[in-house]
């Protein structure tokens, strides 16, 4: 059995030993400096509230400090709860976690692992959308790199301004297209923050070793020039050569500060950027794109589950992408290689199942012309059609999945053409957050009387129709990225391949049991995350070592025992 003990802590070194420590295994004397006293109480790595014990106080200068009373950390969640839930609006719980995070950054995380289900949509898809879009008039702390084109041959000087020196992993994002709300310009931000808390809460990579980062090129978005707190470099963006240069000396000085095993992942680019650094980095960084890549293999992993009840494989059905950009080629690739995979068919084949629809109609060879480079493998011999519902009509999908970022595109019409010649037609809305949903998980199974499969990007409730209670899966890349980043991570792995998205795929598909299926749902319960994550992480490093991109050495004999010794864990831990 491989040495595991040395590496836990989200797979790199725990240099000072703080994910070993637990309630009888005590640290500290650090061998880093940590403030005590009063700063030890503003700092959110250490801080524990009102759970330092008498002793703890005495030995960090604390004495008087505190409320007299000490009290669980179990007993502050609580609190916390109580308190988060007072609030009506989703954006005030937002600003409340944050400011939590920036306190107490265990007991957030405790509170966002515990109440999976209840926190996830206020620190992720939907409400951290809203909170992007105002993200300027909440402002109060900030939290990651701002890398804008003011730093230009500076870059390098920024990264090296970061507290922390042993980064894994790195999201950014330069704001063009954030969620399906667009161009918000350097307000993304909150897109990298959020994904970042799920990295750790989801995945279980160390807060210290994850980095949100937003490049700012500036913003076409005319609201945001003239709105004055905007918090952005005030200029149209910058495309081209300033663009490519400008995210070139980004990734050489990632590579050059970090080296080659700090994953960047690619977040809520606009279409054409998001394939062209994509492809332009794959050779020579650890990249992965969330849009494209994470969302396919969450994807995917619904359309297999959803097998079990449509009968049939991936080949015998006829899909119809209502959005061809990243999300929805993306996907389309991954399920293409997975039908060549499961019945030999070659790509080429597989691809003629497959459509898009986008904002010029249907996908068809008398357009590859004009088309971009991204839609022509999918354009197919067809005379041209426009309206959506005349499109279901000729093409019969079984499965309608809208990857478009425009929300109630999935008319009435829409969804009963699709239900009219379908028994159990699948829908997927995956656009995010809520506004932008193709439509609503009660308008799929209403106007689909019951029928529909049904999934969406952002969560919505169980829908009651007709005496039945039907349980909408979250089709989020939410499910992949976590567990994806973590085997990356804790493997060593330098390079991504695609077989890597397909074994996170089947991880997910795996994880779904046949009570849930009975329920009709195709994604496992999201509160069960952290098993799935380390499921997804140790089929991802099990083929990275495969494939040979993996640097971490000898291999761990049981990976997924070693991708969960890997998770941090956010209990305080007990000072010396
Ligand atoms: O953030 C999410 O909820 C999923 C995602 O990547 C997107 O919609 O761009
Ligand atoms: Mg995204």
């Amino acid at each position: 059995m491989a040495d595991t003990t040395s590496a836990v802590g989200g797979g790199v070194q725990d240099v000072y030993g703080e994910d070993c420590a637990t309630e009888d295994q005590i640290i500290t004397p650090w061998t880093l400096s940590v403030a005590s006293g009063y700063n030890l109480l503003r700092d959110p790595r250490y801080n524990k509230g009102m759970a330092f014990t008498h002793e703890e106080r005495d030995a960090h200068y604390l004495r008087g400090l505190l409320p007299p009373v000490v009290i669980s950390q179990q007993l502050q969640e609580k609190r916390l709860m109580q308190n988060l839930r007072s609030f009506e609006a989703p954006l005030h719980k937002y600003i409340s976690l944050m400011e939590l995070l920036d306190r107490d950054e265990k007991l957030f995380f405790k509170l966002l692992i515990d109440n999976m289900e209840e926190l996830l949509p206020i620190v992720y898809t939907p409400t951290v959308g809203e909170a992007c879009q105002r993200y300027g008039s909440i402002f109060r702390r900030p939290r990651g790199l701002f890398i804008s084109l003011n730093d230009k041959g500076k870059i390098l000087e920024v990264l090296k301004n970061w507290p922390e020196k042993s980064i894994q992993v790195i999201v950014v994002t330069d704001g063009e297209r954030i969620l399906g709300l667009g161009d918000l310009g350097c307000q993304g931000m909150g897109i990298p923050v959020g994904k970042l808390a799920l990295y750790t809460a989801l995945g279980g990579v160390r807060p210290s070793a994850c980095l949100p980062i937003t490049i700012d090129v500036g913003t076409n978005n005319e609201k945001l020039l003239n709105d004055e707190f905007y918090i952005g470099i005030r200029q149209r963006r910058a495309t081209g050569k300033v663009y490519s240069d400008f995210l070139h000396e980004f990734m050489t000085a990632i590579k050059q500060n970090y080296g080659e095993k700090v994953l960047v992942q690619f977040e809520d680019f606009a279409n054409h950027n998001a394939f062209e650094l994509l492809e332009k980095y794959s050779p020579t960084h650890l990249v992965f794109n969330d849009d494209v890549q994470g969302t396919a293999a969450v994807v995917l992993s619904g359309l297999v589950a959803a097998l079990k009840s449509l009968g049939g494989t991936l080949a015998d059905h006829t899909f119809l992408f209502f959005g061809a950009g990243e999300a929805g080629t993306g996907i389309a690739e991954l399920l293409a290689l997975e039908m060549y995979h499961q019945a030999k068919l070659p790509v080429d084949e597989s691809r003629k199942k497959i459509w898009f629809v986008d904002s010029k109609g249907l996908v068809v060879s008398s357009r590859m012309e004009s088309l971009q480079a991204f839609k022509k493998p999918w354009a197919h011999d067809h005379e041209p059609v426009t309206n959506l519902i005349d499109i279901i009509k000729a093409v019969k999908p079984t499965a309608l999945i809208g990857t478009s970022g425009q929300g109630k595109t999935f008319t009435k019409e829409v969804i009963e053409a699709m239900a009219s010649f379908n028994k159990k037609p699948l829908i997927m809305a995956l656009s995010n957050p809520t506004t932008q949903s193709e439509c609503t998980a009660e308008e799929a199974y209403y106007w689909t009387e019951g029928r529909a499969i049904f999934s969406s990007g952002s969560p919505f409730n169980p829908v009651e129709y007709n005496g039945k209670v039907f349980f909408p899966g979250q089709a989020n890349n939410a499910y992949i990225f976590p567990g994806f980043g973590l085997g990356l991570v804790m493997s060593g792995a330098i390079r991504v391949h695609k077989e890597m998205l397909l074994a996170a795929s089947e991880a997910l598909g795996g994880t779904v049991t046949q009570e849930d299926c009975q329920k009709g749902m195709i994604y496992p319960p999201i509160s069960n995350i952290r098993k799935i994550s380390a499921h997804i992480a140790a089929n991802v490093a099990a083929k990275a070592y495969e494939i040979g991109v993996a640097t971490r050495l000898p291999q761990p004999e049981n990976l997924v025992k070693f991708a969960e010794s890997c998770m941090y864990n956010p209990n305080y831990r007990n000072y010396r």
